[in-house]
């Protein structure tokens, strides 16, 4: 569970459940707020003499209380009905009271919006109820525009049409907001699925791939170091024969760990296949690339999984490539491949490079 999940779940009345949580505090904060502004409506219909208005205000009050309760239990559906049904009848009334000059109707607006972006009601459903709400809105302006305002304070009343457009124009404006921040997280999440490996949570092939192709044409333009290295996990077959196949992944879960502590971030580490990863080094020498493999190999050493009280400890190999400048990413991969059968053959848990200038150097680390 994440750090916010654990928060949320703190935070959440019992009812409430986990997936609804940021539901439930916008209706809360929309709920309060409209309670606050219908209270202050109470005394403000009061002294300029429109007392049905005053009254359903008290009404509105004590339906946004019920809309609150019915948030709390997990009602979210009923209470965003409710506050629409009331948003709605008070903005008819007080237009057809006050006439469309003081802003009321303006709320039909973010009322047709949250109709719209409620996830309950099916699409087509929602288009009706929002365009019959916005209808209701042209109505009401064109009905009550000319209007005799008839009640004190008529100087005040291009007050009142700028409060009530810019509160209206809050929900409207926090609800698009939202729909946008949840757009933009999912589609992060959904790139994170999709260029994670399941069980590391390394980078997978297909992104290490697209990061090799990538970054290789800017390092062959500005002529910089790039090296990569295949790594490969020591007779890991006899770790599953022996300890079984979940001690086998967890032994991976462990190494990914390591990688991730070992290397630099701008290195991109991945899970190649099965117990094989490849590390990429942009704008590296061979000989930088070189020592932070060793360095990693050491950590290894002292690295140990532990599964049923067992303590299992493994060493990689690895072929480690300065990529030659004009090369493609498969010819580099291939050749970091073979210096990786080379590392296995000379008896693992060792690092085996090319010394690409020559093309004949070999240099051979080993444990
Ligand atoms: N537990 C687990 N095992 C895996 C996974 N992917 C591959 N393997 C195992 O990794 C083992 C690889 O074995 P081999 O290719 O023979 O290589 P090795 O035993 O590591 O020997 P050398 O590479 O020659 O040192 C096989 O037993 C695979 O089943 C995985 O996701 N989880």
């Amino acid at each position: 569970m994440t750090a916010i999940e654990v928060y949320r779940l703190r935070r959440k009345p019992a009812r409430v459940r986990i997936e609804n949580y940021r539901k439930y505090v916008v209706l809360n904060i929309t709920a309060i707020a409209g309670t606050l502004i219908h209270t202050g409506f109470i005394g403000l219909f009061t002294v300029i003499g429109a007392d049905t208005l005053a009254l359903f205000n008290i009404l509105s009050v004590l339906v946004l209380a019920v809309s609150l309760w019915l948030n709390r239990a997990g009602m979210h559906a009923a209470a965003i009905y409710l506050m629409c049904l009331e948003i709605a009848g008070h903005a008819f009334l007080a237009t057809a009271t006050l006439g469309a000059a003081a802003g009321f109707h303006y709320y039909l607006w973010p009322v047709a919006c949250v109709a719209v972006i409620n996830p309950r009601m099916l699409p087509r459903q929602a288009a009706v109820i929002g365009f019959t709400l916005i209808a209701l809105f042209a109505y009401l302006q064109l009905r009550y525009a000319a209007l005799p305002y008839g009640f004190a304070y008529a100087e005040y009343l291009p007050l009142l049409l700028f409060f009530n457009v810019m509160a209206a124009a809050l929900p409207l404006i926090l609800a698009v907001v939202m729909v946008r921040q949840i757009n933009e997280s999912q589609e992060r999440r959904l790139t994170e699925i999709a260029n994670r490996d399941e069980l590391t949570g390394l980078y997978n092939r297909r992104f290490g791939n697209d990061f090799l192709h990538q970054t290789f044409a800017a390092s062959d333009r500005l002529a910089r170091n790039y090296c990569i290295a295949m790594g490969d996990i020591d007779h890991f077959k006899a770790v599953n024969d022996r300890y079984g196949h979940e001690a086998g992944d967890q032994v991976l879960e462990d190494i990914a760990i390591a990688l991730l502590g070992g290397f630099r971030r701008s290195d991109c580490l991945c899970r190649w296949g099965g117990e094989e990863f490849m590390i990429a080094f942009p704008d590296t020498t061979r000989e930088t690339a070189l020592a932070a493999l060793e360095r990693f190999r050491d950590r290894l050493a002292s690295h140990y999984s532990r599964v049923d009280g067992e303590r299992i400890n493994v060493t990689m190999s690895f072929g480690l490539v300065s990529v030659r400048p004009g090369e493609s990413v498969e010819a580099a991969i291939k050749r970091a491949d073979h210096w990786l059968y080379e590392a296995k053959h000379q008896g693992r848990n060792r690092i085996v490079s090319d010394v690409h200038d020559t093309g004949a150097d070999v240099l051979s680390h080993t444990g």
